[in-house]
């Protein structure tokens, strides 16, 4: 971010920019207070209470006018002449910080925080709250099926430490690493709408919008995120310990796992600073940290992720035709949270896997059981974020509602799994018992609808409070007395038309016809005269008003202290709601994916030891779930096992008994559309799919857990590094040669496309040559160079299949059946046929193909020492 000298403006125009008051003291008062408060947040968009208004002044204006596209105007700004002013209406605050927040803007409200009729002299304003796009909480800014995360990063050299936090779930985590490559992939899963980093640079204080660089920030942060640069303080080693331990009251950083992770440590305090000092007025209750490493899961670096289109389509950037989209049948906004934290982050441990398809597999076989829980969970509100809500008192009785009417459904659900065997079934058996209380207690004390609104009353029940109750019985006889004053004064005045009104300016009034006010009794007070009538008040209505106006506000009041309390009392069980939160958002995903298994035909694969990839009749889970029922060709997979292959062909069975070895690399040839891509897709998906824990689409599987999965699929320029499509290529190939190990699957669509025939078919050679014979990695390489074939011949651990067609005299049919075997042709030009190239060309270029194939003999020989 720059800041440029501001040119000096014409006389008479407002004033765009702070810089340009000369003379700040010829500013009025209320002027020189915003000054001061810009002058601390100067990167930041600054919204300053004024009346029924939050107001932008000077070049804030200038920029909320342009972002909101709401009207620039101006305003007196003292002797300064005028200002620019652009404002919205306060009580709609919410949502046009909502669009600034969105536009990667950090706004700061500045707040009135007294009464304007009791304040002497200008009205006290307090920064109540800065907004980022990391620390939103209000409830109609954040994404209810996804966390809304922002992390800190500390770089030292050529290691790294990450912490992040949803605040509005309270969860807290950090880790550190080695690899900058890793802090880049950890980044990108967690798709941060804010990242902190630490700096001494000159823009310090900036919040850069994606895309906008700075010189302060290294290569290895992805563009693509909201940065903002912190002060090293908070970030040092002492200063962020030391936090960390006030924070959570400990006494040594051992026990969650980071005393000896000293770059973990200073990203996780130098983010809890940021929080704190963000939040202001209503600290954010935070989970205790936890440290995690990244070997603890299956790596699935951003490009899988892309590729395997997990949260997103590749082509349009969409969640419909997404993993997540097929699988997601969770029926709270925590298990569709979950779910995609789960499907980020697969297992590599044996125990968590199996404990998960336990639970589905006893879901699936007890329909019943699992139709009952998903009925009762959609009941269920997000106990996750209304606590945090609770805890940081920002929750509106509504809330509270919501959480009691979720928690009297606890146990029932606890009812429903009393002889469940599944581990995450039995972690719902046990609803502490305060939950129940508080429930009971909710629910006695405030309405069954509540208003949104806090200090207007209308929150409490009768008799929870002698109190209230009493308070609440004289509003009511003296709102019953001027109730009947109208009918009282029409008998004793003889006025029929007599009315008893009221407005905001004089209070209630009693209104007469002008041509009636000669009839008006001695004791009424003339206060206003309209062209029709005559409104009076009379010393008795005005007692009664003053009365009923006291003690409604102090009856308000009373009503918000009792709401107030309530509100700590489940704030301060936060820790309790959260573990059951955390129960009821797993037990939701294991459900959905029980229901998926049970609708889509899944099965639970079997997850063995060793480097098996054994898939009968597999299916891609988006794909099928497109075509229509049926439709999808299921095919099977055989990969890096040593001993019995049970394959998917018809006689299943009795070559399942035949102890062959499969391969490690298989060769995949197959005309355009044939679906070689969908092939190599579906096997990735399956893999990570049962490292989930979930069922797979399969007739059976049997998988060994995979340490990372590659992908290389398809050619794009990436515009935003000004890379080639080949050097992209070049780029993943490189990274996947350079990690892969014999426990990764590797799916490779397409090498060496984007540069000459003959060096894209060298490199696609050596490059599986390599992945068979050096990594041995489980791998598929799809491929149009059938000359690739003949590696197989060479190399024992490397297969031919092929995706079949069946060729018709005048058009082919795809079968989307893997087979073994090579393909011994591309079928390129038939495809240039369908796609309506001129017969002319198609004729001409099958000319060229017929003296291509006649003079070119490609002989690769045997690699030296095989
Ligand atoms: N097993 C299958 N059953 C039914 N339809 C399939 C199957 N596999 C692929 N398809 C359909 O065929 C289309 C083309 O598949 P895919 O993109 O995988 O082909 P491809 O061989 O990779 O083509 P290219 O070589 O041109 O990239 C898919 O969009 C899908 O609808």
């Amino acid at each position: 971010m720059t800041t440029s000298t501001p040119e000096p403006q014409q006389p008479n125009t407002p004033l765009t920019d702070t810089n340009l008051v000369e003379n700040r003291s010829k500013l009025s008062k209320m002027y020189q207070h915003y000054v001061e408060m810009k002058d601390k947040y100067p990167h930041a968009l600054l919204l300053y209470r004024v009346g029924d208004f939050f107001e932008t002044f000077f070049q804030d204006a200038v920029t909320v006018s342009r972002e909101l596209e709401l009207v620039l105007t101006s305003k007196h700004g003292g002797e300064v002449g005028r200002v620019a002013m652009t404002g919205v209406p306060h009580h709609a605050w919410e949502r046009y910080t909502t669009l600034l927040v969105e536009k990667g803007y950090a706004v700061v409200i500045c707040d009135q925080v007294e009464d304007s009729a009791e304040a002497i002299g200008l009205v006290r304003r307090e920064v109540t709250r800065i907004l980022t796009p990391g620390t939103l909480l209000e409830e109609g800014m954040l994404k209810a099926s996804r966390n809304n995360y922002i992390a800190a990063v500390v770089i030292a050299v050529n290691h790294w430490g990450l912490a992040y936090s949803d605040i509005s779930t309270g969860e807290f985590i950090t880790t550190q690493g080695s690899d900058l490559e890793h802090l880049t992939q950890e980044l990108m899963r967690l798709q941060p709408s804010e990242v902190l980093f630490p700096t001494n640079a000159p823009d310090l204080g900036s919040l850069l919008r994606p895309g906008e660089t700075s010189p302060s920030l290294p290569q290895c942060l992805p563009p693509t995120f909201c940065y903002s640069l912190r002060s090293q303080v908070p970030f040092s080693q002492a200063e962020a310990r030391s936090k960390l331990l006030q924070k959570f009251k400990l006494r040594s950083l051992e026990g969650i796992g980071c005393e000896h992770l000293p770059l973990a440590v200073r990203a996780a305090g130098g983010l809890l600073e940021y929080i704190e000092d963000t939040q202001k007025a209503n600290p954010v209750s935070l989970q205790l940290l936890r440290t995690y490493t990244l070997t603890d899961y299956l790596i699935v670096d951003h490009q899988t992720r892309r590729n395997l289109e997990i949260t997103q389509t590749v082509r349009d950037g969409t969640f419909h035709g997404s993993l997540l989209w097929a699988l997601d049948r969770t029926n709270t906004a925590m298990g569709s949270r979950a779910l995609r934290r789960w499907l980020l982050q697969p297992l590599l441990d044996l125990k968590g896997i199996k404990s998960r398809q336990d639970t589905i597999q006893e879901l699936v076989q007890n329909t019943p059981l699992r139709q009952d829980i998903r009925q009762l969970l959609r009941q269920i509100y997000d106990l996750e974020r209304l606590t945090v809500r609770a805890a940081s008192g920002r929750a509106n009785a509504r809330d509270l509602v919501a959480l009691a009417d979720s928690f009297s459904r606890l146990p029932q659900i606890s009812c429903l799994v009393e002889d469940a065997k599944s581990p995450f079934l039995k972690a719902l058996q046990k609803v502490p018992p305060i939950l129940e209380e508080i429930a009971e207690k909710l629910h006695a004390h405030i309405v069954e609808s509540p208003p949104i609104h806090l200090k207007e009353g209308g929150l409490i029940r009768p008799g929870i409070n002698p109190l209230l109750d009493e308070r609440k019985a004289t509003v009511e006889a003296d709102q019953q007395w001027i109730a009947n004053l109208e009918v009282d004064e029409r008998a004793r005045t003889g006025i029929p038309t007599l009315k008893v009104g009221f407005n905001k300016t004089f209070g209630y009034y009693i209104s007469i016809s002008r041509s009636k006010s000669d009839q008006v009794p001695d004791n009424y007070i003339r206060k206003q005269t309209l062209t029709n009538e005559e409104r009076y008040i009379t010393p008795d209505l005005k007692e009664r008003e003053a009365r009923i106006l006291t003690a409604r506000d102090d009856l308000n009041q009373l009503e918000y202290e009792i709401f107030d309390a309530l509100r700590d009392e489940v704030g301060s069980h936060a820790e309790i709601i959260r573990n059951i939160a955390r129960a009821v958002a797993a037990a939701d995903v294991l459900c959905g994916l029980a229901e998926l298994a049970v609708h889509q035909g899944y099965c639970r694969p079997e997850i063995v030891a060793g480097r098996e990839i054994n898939v009968i009749d597999g299916r891609h889970p988006v794909v099928e779930q497109s075509l229509p029922a049926g439709f999808f060709v299921p095919n099977s997979t055989w990969l890096g096992s040593k001993e019995t292959n049970h394959r998917g062909t018809e006689d299943a069975e009795e070559e399942g008994k035949k102890s062959t070895s499969s391969p490690d690399l298989v060769i995949l040839t197959g005309p355009n559309a044939s679906g070689k891509s969908c092939y190599l897709r579906q096997v990735g998906l399956i893999q990570l799919m049962a490292q989930v824990g979930s069922f797979v689409p399969v007739r059976s599987a049997r998988l060994a857990v995979c340490d990372r999965i590659f992908t290389r699929v398809g050619a794009v320029d990436d515009l935003a590094t000004g890379q080639s499509t080949f050097m992209v290529e070049m780029n993943e190939t490189a990274n996947i040669l350079n990690h892969a190990t014999s426990k990764s699957l590797v799916l490779l669509d397409e090498i060496g496309r984007g540069t000459a025939t003959f060096d894209g078919l060298s490199i696609a050679w050596a490059v599986a040559e390599y992945l068979a014979v050096e990594i041995k990695a489980r791998t598929i390489f799809a491929t149009h160079y059938h000359e690739l074939n003949e590696l197989a011949s060479i190399v024992p651990n490397v297969a031919n299949y092929q995706v079949t067609v069946k060729e018709l005299p005048d058009q082919i049919i795809f079968l989307h059946q893997v087979q073994p075997g090579g393909a011994d042709k591309s079928y390129g030009i038939e495809a240039g046929r369908l796609a309506g190239l001129p017969a002319v060309v198609i004729k001409r270029a099958k000319q060229v193909m017929g003296q291509i194939e006649k003079h070119s003999k490609i002989a690769m020989g045997l690699r030296e020492g095989l």
